[in-house]
């Protein structure tokens, strides 16, 4: 019996304990405020795990979406006399439609935008909270604040409310836990480990976003409406932007990625100042340092520490291996699958590609080379969607696709791997792939199950599945390498691009790569591929196009190609003569 199978029999003990304690022992008022403080916080606290600790952005205004359900239910109930529910649906409401306007506003910005405005948005809750005196009676705040009536039952009692604000946190605790694992949930983690690399596996990294950033508004606003009706009054000052850092604290102090982090880090500083406050004067300095050495000792915060010492996660059984059906079942071969078409892409005055036209036929290798800065890798940023063309056309499969989004261009069938290996370095192996099979339109997975069995099939064709419950980072780059092909693949792409697939492998990896590629070509995957390696180019291509100064200079199969003195020219740094003429 592993420590871990103990500890959820031992949670899941003690939360239906502390619902029960307060309904059959009366607890006195002191206890009740702290535990009814702690249960309440400790929404919003999850909220902030979905939206940092999952999807990675940084939001300093938890404590804005808290005030605004507070003040939902307190203006709902006392002012405009409805039930308490309805009350609290309305501040959750609020709460969320704020979080996806200043989420769907300021998400599309990236870096650290969403920290400023969530600084910003929160200062001027404060200020309308306190001067809007006509809705919210300003500084003096609202009082009086009811308690619902819910099933026939009235929870006026304090044991009883909080009996009922326990259970909502647990719901929203295990509600926060199993979103960590669903698709939505991996696209927020992979949003968090590496957004270009997501967007190209077809995770709209936009749209989740801004949905963790609306759900955690959502649970800001019900940790708040209930925290209104668990004291009956509320002001301004409660929903400070010292709150908003004092949430942020909790999280980042429980352990932001999971959710009994954000339970532990919240009783920890709600506990903290109680237990330290023997020392009066010094209390303040004590307690910020113990904040200060708890991050400092323990990033991965306290509930990181504490799974680490209760082993690995157990190695999963993940079922019986499936074969990995590759290339378009539907599609002919000698078909053209990519037609490249006056292909530009301009930086400023620098022609990275000018006018370049190409035509890949269904289930062929088509290699694309180049001497340095030729604009090889441009060409493959500009079909995988990172860059907009200047001009020309890309069509896949008829489709054209240049313009579109990376994450719309993957749903489309085109899957990437990266020069610089980009991977999801806090999941497991196999998480990374299922993220990679859970591609818009995969035909080959369009349930949760499929795209299992989908990434452990892509796993065991590249040889990694007996691999699947490691964590990526603690593999070597050459397995790394071969995860990120896994993961390309689990997208059952009809057109796979591998930029540099052989970049920083030594000589036995890249004869393992080039019998895997071979594989590939001859399950009838159509691969186009940008690589220095003139041996392993030659040894897959059926066609290669030269690239020098973002111009096609030659294209042909490879004894033609690499015989034609251009290239050779352009190898060597030469002018050849006809050009030079
Ligand atoms: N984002 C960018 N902004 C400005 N210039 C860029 C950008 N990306 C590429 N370039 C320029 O475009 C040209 C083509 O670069 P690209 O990386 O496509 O070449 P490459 O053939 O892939 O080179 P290498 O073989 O060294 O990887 C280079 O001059 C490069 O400096």
């Amino acid at each position: 019996m592993t420590t871990r199978s103990i500890l959820v029999p031992l949670l899941l003990i003690a939360a239906a304990a502390s619902v029960i304690w307060p309904l059959v022992q009366p607890m006195n008022g002191y206890l009740l405020n702290l535990f009814m403080q702690a249960a309440t916080y400790a929404m919003a606290v999850l909220g902030l795990t979905v939206v940092l600790g999952y999807a990675g952005q940084i939001s300093i205004a938890q404590a804005a979406f808290f005030g605004l359900g507070a003040y939902g239910v307190a203006i709902g109930t006392t002012m405009l006399h409805l039930p308490f529910m309805l009350a609290l649906l309305l501040g959750v409401a609020v709460a969320a439609v704020f979080g996806a306007i200043l989420g769907a506003s300021t998400l599309k910005l990236g870096g650290h935008y969403l920290a400023m405005v969530t600084i910003s948005f929160q200062q001027i809750l404060t200020l309308v909270l306190t001067n809007w005196i006509g809705l919210t009676n300003g500084p003096d705040g609202i009082r009086n604040i009811p308690r619902p009536a819910l099933f026939g039952i009235s929870w006026q009692d304090s044991d009883r409310y909080l009996a009922l604000c326990l259970v909502v946190l647990y719901a929203v605790g295990t509600f926060v836990w199993w979103l960590k694992g669903t698709k939505l949930g991996l696209g927020m983690q992979a949003v968090r480990d590496n957004e270009l690399a997501a967007e190209v596996v077809g995770v709209d990294t936009y749209r989740v976003k801004v949905t963790a950033f609306c759900l955690s508004a959502l649970l800001g606003g019900l940790g708040g409406g209930l925290f209104a009706g668990g004291f009956g009054y509320i002001s301004p000052d409660q929903f400070s932007f010292g709150e908003s850092v004092v949430f942020l604290t909790m999280v980042l102090l429980g352990g932001a990625d999971a959710a009994v982090g954000s339970a532990v880090g919240t009783a920890l500083l709600i506990l903290l100042p109680e237990w330290l406050r023997f020392l009066r004067g010094a209390y303040l300095a004590v307690y910020g340092l113990a904040v200060i050495l708890i991050m400092v000792f323990m990033p991965t915060g306290l509930w990181g520490v504490l799974s680490r010492l209760f082993g690995p996660p157990k190695r999963r059984d993940h079922g019986v291996v499936e074969a990995l059906s590759l290339g378009d079942p539907d599609g002919e071969d000698g078909d053209l699958l990519l037609e490249i078409k006056g292909l530009a892409k301009h930086f400023g005055g620098l022609k990275a590609l000018d006018g370049v036209d190409i035509a890949v036929e269904r289930g062929k290798v088509h290699a694309l080379i180049g001497p340095n800065g030729s604009g090889k890798t441009t060409m493959l940023n500009v079909l995988s969607g990172i860059y907009r063309p200047t001009r020309g056309e890309v069509r896949v499969d008829g489709v054209k696709v240049s313009g579109l989004p990376p994450h719309e261009i993957a749903a489309a069938g085109v899957g990437r791997t990266f020069q610089n290996i980009r991977l999801f370095h806090s999941l497991t192996v196999f998480e990374n792939v299922v993220i990679g099979a859970q591609r818009p339109r995969n035909p080959a997975a369009a349930t949760p199950d499929q795209a299992r069995r989908r990434a452990l099939a892509a796993l065991e064709f590249v040889g990694m599945a007996g691999r699947a419950d490691i964590k990526v980072a603690s593999l070597p780059y050459g397995h790394q390498r071969l995860v990120e092909i896994a993961r390309a693949l689990a997208g059952n792409p009809t057109l796979l691009l591998l930029d540099e697939p052989a970049a920083g492998l030594n000589l036995t990896e890249k004869q393992e790569l080039v019998g895997l590629l071979k594989r590939l070509a001859h399950h009838g995957l159509t691969l186009f591929l940008i690589d220095h390696d003139m041996n392993l180019v030659e040894q897959m291509a059926d066609r290669i196009t030269v690239l020098n100064f973002g111009k096609r200079i030659a294209e042909g199969t490879p004894a033609e190609v690499l015989r034609h003195p251009d290239v050779i020219a352009a190898y060597l740094g030469e002018v050849p003569d006809h050009a030079a003429a």
